[in-house]
């Protein structure tokens, strides 16, 4: 491939607290990740400098571009309008350290905006952390579909090697999850599947539907959800071409998928899907911000305060984020260059 072909990937190192900044320093210390792309890097040198502390390895970057085209090296671009505010401090939640991550954040999405990035790869955020900043959506994808003007349906979706997973709701209480399981979204999530897994090469993607309430409401007996509202929503998707089964109990969906009966599977709520993914592959877990005009990759691991400063942070999952958002990003710039 070209220079010129090689996706151009933003990169922000999450929450300055936590475990990001030194897995960004892992990661991009491997020739074989800056071979693989050109990075854009938005953060300050002193961040950079720790980063490389907490992973005991320098982080490479220039702030020449040519020499960065030249050289494959990461271009740092500086950090978002919050500056200066290293350093930061760490192991906790704090508004400055979550206003530093979405500032830099900000600038990422510029950069999409403007096709400069075809890609984002972010590392973990603290979501407390952006609610200190002040950030007012529940999480970063509500906040991505405001700072994009989104107004359709999006999803986290959670990819396995072989499986991927999208959700009704997500990150809102328990208490709010009845109120979200409606025969729309379920249609919605369905579609956003299937879209994804035909994107990522699958011809016919096969999606298994998760029930919400036990042993798939036991007939009605301990709830209706399933009849009134999932059932029919998987005769729309069926009916529309999709290959949609279910509901299923979600005890015992994800060993089919283990198995191999489906591509993708439909969540209702975070944690129905979020422990099996986890117990399947911790180390190597990716989130996609789905339903975004932008690819949007991060670990599916978070800030992880009680490694910060050992270097003993596993890079599986970044590593992993890292591959889709170059290989999406490389889709998209090659289309665009068609
Ligand atoms: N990509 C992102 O932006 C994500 C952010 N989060 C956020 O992260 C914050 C902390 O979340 P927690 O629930 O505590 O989960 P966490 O994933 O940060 O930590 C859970 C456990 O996994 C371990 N762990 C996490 N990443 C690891 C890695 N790379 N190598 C080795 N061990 C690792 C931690 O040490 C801890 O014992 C929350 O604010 C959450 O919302 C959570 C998931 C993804
Ligand atoms: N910041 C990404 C994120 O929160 C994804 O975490 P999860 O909801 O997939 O656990």
């Amino acid at each position: 491939m070209t220079a010129a072909a090689l996706p151009r990937i933003a990169v922000t190192l999450g929450d300055p607290a936590g475990i990001g900044p030194e897995l960004v320093a892992k990661l991009l210390s491997d020739p074989a990740n800056t071979a693989a792309a050109r990075v854009l890097l938005i953060s300050d040198e002193r961040e950079l400098a720790e980063a490389g502390e907490d992973a005991g390895t320098p982080l490479p970057y220039t702030t020449d571009a040519a020499k960065a085209e030249a050289e494959g090296l990461p271009l740092l671009l500086g950090e978002g309008a919050s500056r200066p505010a290293a350093p930061f401090e760490r192991k906790a939640a704090t508004a400055a350290g979550g206003r530093w991550a979405l500032d830099n954040l900000e600038v990422a999405l510029g950069l999409a905006k403007s096709q400069e990035a075809d890609a984002i790869l972010f590392a973990p955020l603290n979501k407390s952390s952006l609610h200190l900043a002040g950030l007012s959506e529940n999480d970063e994808l509500r906040w991505f579909e405001v700072e994009l003007g989104v107004e359709d349906f999006t999803s986290e979706l959670n990819v396995l090697p072989g499986l991927w997973t999208a959700r009704v709701t997500s990150h809102v209480s328990v208490a709010e999850v009845d109120a979200g399981i409606t025969r729309e979204r379920v249609v919605a999530a369905g579609r956003l599947l299937d879209e994804v897994l035909r994107e990522s090469g699958l011809e016919r993607p096969r999606i298994g539907v998760c029930a919400l309430n036990p042993h798939a409401g036991e007939s009605g007996r301990f709830g209706r959800h399933e009849i009134d509202i999932i059932a029919p929503a998987v005769t729309d998707l069926a009916d529309a071409g999709l290959d949609v089964k279910g509901p299923f109990p979600s005890d015992t969906i994800f060993l089919r998928a283990r198995a191999g009966e489906f591509d993708g599977i439909l969540t209702m709520y975070h944690d129905q899907g979020q422990i099996a993914m986890k117990l399947m592959g911790f180390d190597g877990g990716v989130t996609i911000a789905g339903g975004l005009p932008v690819p949007i990759c991060t670990p599916a691991h978070g800030t992880a305060f009680d490694l910060v400063g050992q270097g003993a942070a596993n890079t599986g999952s970044i590593q992993n984020a890292f591959d889709i958002a170059v290989r999406i990003g490389a889709q998209r710039r090659a289309a665009r260059q068609r």
